[in-house]
């Protein structure tokens, strides 16, 4: 059968793992919670390094099955594991390191090639160099080449850009864009940060205290007001838009969607294209009508479809509906009271910005 399935129990001394998952057999999931949810434990469970009660099925390979005693250790499990800190061997140079990956596979099993891994990762020029010589980041993208060279089912990644600087962080995205654009294998994604799932992430998992709070497509989740993911300060929908027009004289592009269509500056991006775009909820904001001039270029009509409290007290969130498409907006109580936003309103939001996410 097609798809993850991951049933694990496991009581500790203070906490407990509990969870019954159905995730998609391809693409990146991310799994989101607050520190101490119970993330790496969970991995650990998958990958057979904490020994939890339960199931675990990969693409149609039972790894784990307590009914049928099965329960295969963790070097017969078909995975990469990328942890925060590369573990490189010291002693190797680059070239070495990927070597020992492939050399853990029998050839007629290998499904990722030693070029491949190393065009995706750009580590070309790197290959004669000692672990010690490269950069944090450079050191993570030869332990994700490693990783992929022992041709994994599953590929679990936990939290591998937490030990790098923000520019370091910017610098490794695009290739982790790549895997999840190129490569087949399902990856689970242990992450803090929300910029991480907007780019990379397809489907969601919210922990909570060792539960399950939420787990579906990413979009979906991104949009509801339920989920403390909408508190968070880079709260933001994705919506997936073409490019519809150039407009060479203002250099603007212009990206249609369900809901309408939004112009951002000049995208160097063929007419028809897709284009998938991020709107953070602090750059919406809502006005009453259209006709009221102002500087910002995309106003979307939509309808209020439901308010929560926002993390602080001034504020609050707003969900709307431009037309299916839902965004979320963070506006001050004291303009909903004033502009007397009640659900059901039609309403103009306004977007002050947005970012195109691969
Ligand atoms: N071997 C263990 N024995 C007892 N408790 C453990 C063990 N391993 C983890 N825990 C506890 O289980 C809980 C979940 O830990 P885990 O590392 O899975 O969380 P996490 O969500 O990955 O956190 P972080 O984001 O900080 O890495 C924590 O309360 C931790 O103290």
């Amino acid at each position: 059968m097609s798809g993850l399935s991951i049933r694990a129990r496991l009581p500790l001394a203070d906490f407990a793992l509990d969870v019954d998952l159905a995730l998609p057999g391809r693409g990146v999931t991310a799994l989101f919670g607050a520190s101490g949810s119970g993330k790496t434990t969970l991995l650990r469970c998958v990958a057979g390094l904490a020994r939890a009660a339960g199931r675990v099925e990969v693409n149609g390979e039972l790894w784990q099955d307590d009914a049928r005693r099965i329960c295969l250790p963790t070097h017969k499990r078909a995975l990469g594991y990328v942890f925060q800190e590369a573990s490189l061997f010291a002693h190797l140079s680059v070239r070495d390191n990927l070597a020992f990956g492939q050399k853990r596979i029998a050839p007629a099993e290998r499904r990722v090639s030693h070029d491949a891994a190393v065009e995706l990762l750009g580590l070309g020029h790197l290959l004669d160099r000692s672990p010690e010589r490269l950069s944090g980041g450079e050191r993570q993208r030869v332990a994700i080449a490693r990783a992929l060279l022992t041709s994994p089912r599953l590929l679990l990644m936990d939290e591998p850009l937490a030990a790098l600087d923000a520019a370091r962080k910017q610098e490794i995205l695009p290739y982790l864009e790549r895997l999840h654009d190129e490569l087949a294998i399902p990856v689970i994604y242990v992450s803090h940060s929300m910029d991480e799932v907007l780019r990379l992430a397809d489907h969601l998992v919210l922990l909570e205290q060792g539960r399950v709070r939420a787990s579906g497509p990413c979009r979906e989740l991104l949009a509801r007001l339920d989920l403390p993911i909408a508190l968070d300060e880079e709260a933001a929908v994705l919506v997936d838009t073409t490019v519809a027009a150039h407009d060479e004289a203002y250099q603007l592009t212009r990206l249609a969607f369900a809901g309408g269509s939004i112009q951002v500056t000049r995208k160097a991006l063929a007419v028809g294209a897709p284009a998938r775009l991020k709107i953070q909820a602090r750059d919406v904001s809502i006005a009453l009508a259209a006709d009221n001039p102002s500087s910002i270029v995309n106003r979307l009509p939509a309808r209020i479809c439901g308010f929560a409290p926002a993390a602080h007290p001034a504020q609050c969130l707003v969900r709307l509906d431009a037309a299916g498409t839902p965004l979320l907006a963070r506006i001050t109580r004291l303009s909903k009271d004033q502009l007397g936003l009640v659900e059901g309103m039609d309403v103009v939001a306004q977007i002050k910005s947005v970012a195109l996410v691969g």
